[in-house]
């Protein structure tokens, strides 16, 4: 399979500020990839990079085979971009129509279903919308064109809880219709519902790409077993599917991936009293991957 976003070695600086560092990333079509970072991780730095609006300082940046300053790539491609600045005397309907226009107004019927569908009066100068508001207008620009390829940084940024799960309806409508999707993202609900990939970036370096399996693995169920005597982690460290015990004296946490049989047993024979299970939800997972001393 083609990719559909392939970068090598793309960097960007600003005077002595490194944003974006030897990024090199392969989305493949009909994959939904996940850039997560923290504030100012260079994320939006690069759907920028990806789309041309701006040029590398060294290396390069293709989507969909192309640069994204050809007119004819640019019209495959839906852009949501994390703060959409348009006229503020501009309603929903003249940049729908201006847009559309732009792009030959190739299916710009959508637009009237995606307006109705999330509940933007299109009559509305944008002076007069809400923050919410204005990111619908900007999610109706970028998907009303039905693009094969969707760059969105911080889609759901300014939804409330209700939109926010009409937007992930849509995104995974969009993917399974077979979309390549390439988004940024603070939120782990968003990532877990459609992402097959996520990539972590961290100061403008791409520091760690892991499949959506391997990442819920790392939420993978805990159990805390408490013990009438001292019992060190060595004793369960080895048990099979065990794959860290942490804790000490009479109460150890065990982090497990699969089946808690043999680790059940060998807790029994070294007497534990009590057994407390709890998962963590993807959001722990993401805080502590992003915690400054977290392994690369
Ligand atoms: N035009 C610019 N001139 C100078 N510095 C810039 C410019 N654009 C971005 N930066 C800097 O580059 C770094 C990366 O910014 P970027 O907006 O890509 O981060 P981000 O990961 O998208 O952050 P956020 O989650 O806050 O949106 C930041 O330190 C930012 O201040």
């Amino acid at each position: 399979m083609t990719d559909v976003i392939e970068t090598e070695g793309l960097t960007k600086t600003w005077g002595s500020l490194t944003a974006v560092s030897g990024l090199t990333l392969r989305v493949r079509a009909g994959e939904c990839y996940a850039f997560l970072g923290r504030n100012g991780a260079g994320k939006s730095t690069t759907a920028r990079l990806l789309l041309d609006f701006i040029r590398p300082t060294r290396g390069t940046a293709r989507i969909l085979g192309g640069s994204g300053s050809d007119p004819s790539i640019r019209n495959r491609t839906g852009y949501l971009p994390g703060d959409l600045n348009l006229p503020r005397a501009m309603t929903g309907a003249d940049a729908i129509a201006y847009f559309g226009a732009l792009q030959g107004n190739r299916r710009q019927k959508d637009a009237a279903v995606l307006t109705e569908r999330f509940g933007l009066d299109p009559k509305r100068p944008v002076r007069e919308l809400s923050t919410g508001n204005r990111r619908k207008v900007g999610l109706v620009l970028a998907f009303m064109s039905r693009p094969e390829l969707l760059i969105l940084d911080e889609p759901t940024s300014g939804l409330d809880p209700v939109l926010q799960e009409e937007f992930r309806e849509l995104l995974a409508e969009r993917k399974s219709e077979g979309a390549s999707i390439w988004l940024t993202s603070h939120v782990m609900a968003e990532v877990e519902r459609v992402a097959d990939r996520v990539g972590l970036v961290r100061d403008g370096v791409l520091s760690r790409e892991l499949s959506m399996e391997e990442l819920r693995r790392q939420a993978a169920d805990r159990i805390r077993f408490r013990f009438p005597r001292n019992v060190r982690p060595q004793a369960l460290a080895t048990v099979a599917n065990v794959t860290d015990v942490a804790g000490e004296a009479g109460s150890l946490v065990v982090t497990v991936d699969g089946p808690v049989t043999d680790l059940l047993r060998r807790a029994a024979q070294l007497g534990a009293t009590t057994v407390e299970t709890e998962r963590r939800d993807l959001d722990e997972v993401f805080l502590e991957m992003f915690e400054p001393e977290a392994p690369a």
